[in-house]
């Protein structure tokens, strides 16, 4: 797929106003996010860019602020070299869960070590939702246990929680890139108890798990929520990513109206992972 990269420096510079512009901005399809220094690069599919939506989003905000905006045509063939010069470094998580390509020569050794080929997925743990869940993740045995990851990206966190002893994982995006990106990134981890699926919630039926990851956003989870507790097996544990602090208590109301414990939460630049346990 052809991508257009639009790069925008935000004067004067404020982490809020690049977190609300990321959201809006994925409102209007685009699907990627680089925070550079005083701003961020944003991705989209060449055929959805529109300079004229781009625009009526920054109008908003134009009294306040000023945008310096660059824009790039990438093609498909050139989209993993844009990526691997700029963007994806071996990534170290709780001292212990190294995140590499295949293509890093240099690198510390970890307790776990997850190879992504960085493709058009998300999830190379850059992110504040997917590090967050990737602690999360570290800090439990999972011997034994059978695993849901919701929009999985290119299936890092099932793939760490294979590694951490999970029996099953079944991984869903509604996404062909992702889809494929985590079958392909399980094979290059020699992960072989992942199944991934193209589609979502819609796909879930009688299959129960112990744990479920759904780092999304808002909307989805809202909606998916009661599907996502009807296959958690009671005493399981549903970790919710995706969104920011001031919606916790819309995400906690919808879980708890499901019957679900609050299990507590953390934060990272305003993004939150939080976790539910589905009483017995
Ligand atoms: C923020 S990424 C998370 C990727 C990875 N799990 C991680 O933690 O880094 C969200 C993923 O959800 C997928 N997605 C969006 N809407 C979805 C839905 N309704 N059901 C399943 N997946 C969805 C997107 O395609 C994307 O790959």
């Amino acid at each position: 797929m052809d991508y257009q990269k639009i790069s925008i420096q935000i004067t004067p510079f404020q982490e809020w106003l690049r977190d609300v512009l990321n959201a809006q901005l994925a409102e209007i399809g685009f699907d990627s996010f680089v925070e550079t220094e005083t701003g961020f690069d944003a991705f989209i599919p060449a055929t959805s860019y529109s300079e004229e939506s781009l625009n009526e989003v920054l109008e908003d905000f134009s009294g306040d602020f000023s945008f310096e905006i660059q824009s790039e045509f990438i093609a498909d063939q050139n989209w993993n070299k844009e990526w691997e010069k700029n963007y994806f470094k071996p990534l170290m998580i709780g001292g212990e869960c190294l995140i590499r390509a295949p293509f890093h020569t240099e690198y510390p050794e970890a307790k776990y070590e997850i190879v992504i080929e960085p493709n058009m997925a998300f999830g190379t743990g850059n992110h504040e939702t997917t590090a967050s869940i990737i602690a999360l993740i570290l800090q439990n045995d999972l011997t034994g246990k059978t695993i849901l990851d919701m929009g999985c990206g290119t299936g890092i966190l099932g793939i760490l929680a294979s590694m951490k002893g999970a029996r099953q994982i079944t991984a869903i995006d509604i996404d062909k890139w992702s889809y494929e990106g985590t079958r392909e990134n399980a094979a290059l981890n020699n992960i072989t108890n992942i199944n991934a699926k193209q589609g979502d919630a819609g796909l879930l039926g009688n299959e129960k798990f112990d744990l479920i990851f759904a780092n999304i956003h808002k909307n989805v989870l809202l909606n998916d929520m009661e599907a996502y507790n009807a296959v958690l097996n009671a005493g399981g544990t549903l970790i919710m990513s995706g969104f920011y602090t001031e919606d916790i208590k819309d995400i906690r109301t919808k879980a708890e109206s499901l019957g679900m414990k609050d299990a507590g939460f953390v934060e990272k630049n305003n993004w939150v992972a939080h976790s539910f346990i589905k009483k017995d």
